[in-house]
């Protein structure tokens, strides 16, 4: 590979890396190249849905990234590692947000772009393949599935009708007219398997030799020259080589795209300095503005056998997988959720949620797998729009060493302010009729804790990664003196270097991020053709 020249490197196959190689083969006939740090995505547990607790149980296809000490205590943040990045190993669930966050987006640019809820609600649309709602809100006919749980299990039957009961609407649809209410889920499926990114967009256009993808390469570093990029620095194994390129696309994601970035000379000076790295370009927001979902859970034992506490484990575990094998269905053809809620605690009525409430039908110590026998429920409670703002720092001058990552889970007094009205919220919906019927105890927080401080000390404790980072590589307004990227994504200062993943978001989406960051992905494909490709029309 040494000495090849590509038009576009896109360094990263994950959820924007995917839509960006898909949209630049499909409208221009440059030459296009991904780099991928992971391996392919062959693992079977990655297409079972129901396998991707396992792969990050065993840290299988992740990036093992802690954080620094957060309220006290490092937190696991693992990020996808293999073609398909965390489309291959996440949850699947497809969440659009709200108008508003597409809003704060739009000012963040103001009259420099088009960020709008419009153009955004548009390319969702266009993306999108849903099997059960076909109305003017989606899409029937885009690369990407969507489709509802096959059938939903009684432990969660019992979760929709009790949020009812609490006074939480029932909303067919979150992604439609509003967000707020107790819904199904909407899945990144597609016939019992995921749909990631790499098999909705990637591996058609790597199968078409349109798109070479190279795994197993790390990059390292941007190559810049007179503030122009003109390829990358890989590694693979232990060779290391420079592949040249004339457009330049990061999609690593919200913790590896800065750290590329700083080794590049381009981010704080200070830290740069600090590192012995020459300072190409003094940009001060690479690497802050880190925001995150913070999940706190809220749990409780449950009579009987309900949920999937035994299907997930042991022998229920080999019959799931036995009967998945065989029929395609069951629960391993899920990701285990099914339902969810969207609510303001202090304002059932209000129309921008504050709250995501998954409701998870097992009891569990990693958040992921089921722990013991006792069946239970785990309400996966999240604050959607936080307002604490964290960092990912360089460690040392090493391109290959770890990040630091802190994302100051509960730094804000909004964020602790919702994690309590939250976990007094599911307390009630847990003394419904419905639950209260089959609930035993409450496991976490516990019955021990019920006054404000005891929850806030609870709250401070457990908060950690709904693994959705975002905003390290914000885009702005160019006055902006913490914008990384322009409204078109451009590396501000540097020619011929953009950034595309969820590190662009200069606010958190309200909702899962995989979405939206396919979403801006297209968005800005769009924009890239248009700079750098459009064809001059032809002469008169
Ligand atoms: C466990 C988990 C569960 C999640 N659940 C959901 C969910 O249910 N719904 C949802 O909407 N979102 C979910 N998410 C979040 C969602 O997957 C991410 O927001 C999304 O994948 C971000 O896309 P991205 O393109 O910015 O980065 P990624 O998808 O992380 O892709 C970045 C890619 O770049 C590669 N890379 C990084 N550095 C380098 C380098 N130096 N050189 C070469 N390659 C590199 C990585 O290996 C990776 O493949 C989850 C994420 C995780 C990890």
């Amino acid at each position: 590979m040494s000495g090849k020249h590509y038009d576009v490197l896109i360094v990263g196959s994950g959820a924007a890396g995917c839509v960006v190689a898909d949209y630049l083969a499909q409208h221009t006939d440059k030459s296009i190249a991904v780099l991928e740090a992971g391996p392919l995505d062959r693992n079977p547990m990655i297409h079972i849905p129901a396998g991707y607790s396992k792969l990050l149980a065993k840290d299988t296809a992740v990036w093992p990234y802690d954080t620094v000490p957060v309220n006290g205590q490092r937190r696991r943040f693992r990020m996808g590692k293999v073609v398909g990045g965390g489309t291959s190993v996440n949850a699947m669930c497809y969440v659009r947000g709200q108008k508003q966050d597409f809003d704060a987006w739009q000012e963040a640019v103001g009259e420099t772009g088009d960020w709008s809820w419009d153009t955004m609600r548009k390319t969702y649309i266009e993306q999108e393949r849903n099997d059960t709602f076909h109305n003017e809100h989606h899409g029937i006919d885009g690369p990407l599935s969507v489709e509802l749980p096959k059938g939903i299990n009684e432990l969660n039957q019992r979760c929709m009708k009790a949020f009812q009961e609490f006074g939480l609407d029932y909303n067919a649809d979150y992604n439609g007219t509003t967000q707020t209410g107790v819904s199904p889920v909407q899945m990144n499926i597609d016939n019992g398997k995921r749909a990631s990114a790499a098999v909705a967009y990637l591996h058609p256009q790597v199968d078409a030799g349109r798109v070479d993808l190279l795994t197993s390469r790390t990059v390292t570093k941007v190559l810049i020259e007179d503030h122009k990029a003109v390829g990358v620095c890989v590694r693979h194994g232990s060779s290391e080589e420079e592949i040249r390129a004339d457009l330049v696309i990061l999609s690593a994601g919200a913790v590896q795209s800065p750290k590329v970035l700083m080794h590049s000379g381009v981010g704080p000076r200070e830290q740069l300095e600090t590192f012995g790295i020459p300072v190409i370009e003094d940009l001060p927001g690479v690497g802050e503005n880190l925001q995150d979902h913070p999940i706190i859970p809220i749990a409780a034992f449950v009579k009987g056998k309900m949920g999937y506490q035994s299907a997930a484990q042991g022998v229920g575990m080999l019959a799931s997988g036995a009967r998945y094998l065989v029929t395609g269905d069951g629960p391993a053809s899920g990701n285990g959720i099914e339902t969810v809620s969207y609510f303001d605690p202090d304002d059932l009525e209000n129309q921008e949620p504050t709250v995501q409430c998954y409701h998870e039908p097992i009891i569990s110590e990693d958040g992921l797998n089921p722990s013991g026998s006792r069946s239970g429920v785990t309400f996966a409670t999240v604050v959607l729009q936080p307002r604490s703002r964290g960092w990912v720092r360089l460690a040392d001058a090493d391109p290959t060493s770890m990040p630091l990552i802190n994302p100051n889970f509960i730094g804000d007094p909004y964020d602790l302010k919702v994690g309590i009205a939250a976990v007094k919220a599911l307390r009630k919906v847990m003394a419904q009729r419905s639950l209260a019927e089959v609930i035993e105890e409450e496991f976490v927080p516990g019955a021990a804790v019920q006054s404000d401080e005891d929850i806030s000390g609870f709250v401070k404790q457990v908060a950690t990664t709904m693994w959705h980072p975002v905003g390290t590589c914000a885009m702005g307004k160019p006055e902006d003196p913490m914008s990384v990227v322009d409204a078109r994504l451009k590396v501000k200062g540097i020619d011929n270097l953009h950034v595309i993943d969820a590190s662009i978001m200069p606010q958190i989406i309200s909702g899962n991020t995989n979405a939206p960051t396919q979403a801006l992905a297209r968005h800005a494909s769009k924009m890239l053709v248009e700079t750098y490709f459009a064809k001059a029309p032809a002469a008169a």
